[in-house]
């Protein structure tokens, strides 16, 4: 019996993840695709945005949303027997996509492999690393080279990677395919160096493509074969000698605004809140009164986007929920009081 090939998505927070296995169940050319998500924060915010996007690729019972943690950490809890339900469908699908959160190490995923359960039955195809090119030119995953110097000097045993840069170095470690996207906001020259610059991070022979707004040919990206979970010893990992690794050093909150009269409000304050403390993500919905569509929102670093996605529907109750990621320590109490001094709809 053949094995089930599984494709594991990888990349910092917002570097473009759900945008790019939207875009590959939009284009799935008769295969049946079904996805496996986890999001670091549970809003669910990932899954609301691809379900109905694909319905012959990839129906709603084939999107699954392990939003119980970061999926590295609870690979044995949540992730195994997800992959085994799938496993003993009468049909299973042909493909799985597995989107990890933003924050996770793809390693341990890749290990669930080895499992008895599963490795007779499903082959991790390949892992793919999307990079933020828009981030990586702004440096915001390299360390700052001064600030270092200085805190080594007073602590001669400080450990020399920044928990970003861990990650970040892990991810393409990790990798099988290397994609920079976001290219439209970079000049073609300064991509140039960004390649240069990340083929030092990456194993001798991984390939790095450059997209934007993850459109890449599926037949590109799926059936990449590297049966990952056999050779993952030879891909290197900062927590190769940890038995676990718990997300420490970020934070996640949730918050709930009701109805808005106007957003403009919100969007202005999330600028400031943004530039002023030390958050890497925020993604949620707006319901804005009068109108029948929601308003997503997502930020990336400084960059903030907003649209009406989609209708609210009958089910739903029109709120306002927002997921804010930032670093631990980030000042939740002065977060959400910038984002709360928002004229809530009588
Ligand atoms: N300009 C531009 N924006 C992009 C591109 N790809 C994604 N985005 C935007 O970047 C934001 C984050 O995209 P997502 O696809 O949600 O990123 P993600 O990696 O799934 O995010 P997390 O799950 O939170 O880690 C959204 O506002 C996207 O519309 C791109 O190539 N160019």
């Amino acid at each position: 019996m053949s094995k089930v090939p599984a494709t594991v998505i990888t990349g910092f927070l917002g570097a473009g993840k759900t945008t790019l296995i939207r875009h590959l169940i939009e284009n799935a050319d008769g295969r049946r695709l079904a996805l496996i998500i986890n999001e670091f924060g549970d809003v669910g915010v990932d899954g609301a945005l691809v379900k109905g996007c694909g319905d012959d690729a990839c129906p709603d019972e084939d999107i699954i949303e392990l939003a119980n943690g970061c999926i590295c950490c609870t690979v044995a809890d949540d992730f195994l027997p997800t992959m085994q339900r799938l496993l003993d469908r009468d049909v299973p699908p042909d493909h799985i996509i597995i989107e990890t959160s933003g924050l996770a190490l793809p390693k341990p995923l890749v290990k669930a492999f080895q499992w008895p359960g599963i490795r007779t039955r499903a082959t991790v195809d390949g892992v793919v690393a999307l990079i933020d090119a828009d981030a990586l030119a702004a440096g915001r995953f390299a360390h700052d080279e001064e600030a270092l110097a200085a805190a080594r000097a007073a602590d001669p045993t400080l450990d020399h990677d920044s928990p970003i840069e861990e990650l970040f170095e892990d991810q393409l470690a990790c990798a099988d395919l290397v994609l920079l996207n976001k290219t439209d906001l970079v000049e073609p020259g300064r991509l140039a160096e960004l390649e240069t610059s990340l083929a030092t991070e990456i194993r001798p022979g991984v390939r790095i493509l450059r997209t934007a707004r993850g459109e890449i040919d599926p037949a590109v990206l799926l059936g990449l074969d590297a049966g990952v979970e056999d050779q993952i010893d030879t891909r290197p990992s900062h927590h190769d000698d940890e038995e676990d690794h718990d997300h420490e050093d970020f934070d996640s909150f949730v918050l709930d605004l009701g109805e808005l009269g106007n957003p403009a409000p919100l969007l202005a304050a999330l600028e400031q809140a943004i530039a002023a403390h030390d958050i890497l993500r925020v993604k949620g919905f707006v319901a804005v009164t009068g109108r029948p569509a929601r308003l997503l929102i997502q930020a990336v670093g400084p960059r903030i986007q907003h649209h009406y996605d989609r209708h609210w529907q009958a089910e739903e109750q029109r709120a306002s929920r927002l997921v804010v990621i930032g670093q631990a320590g980030m000042d939740r109490a002065a977060i959400e009081a910038m984002l709360r001094q928002q004229p809530v709809a009588a």
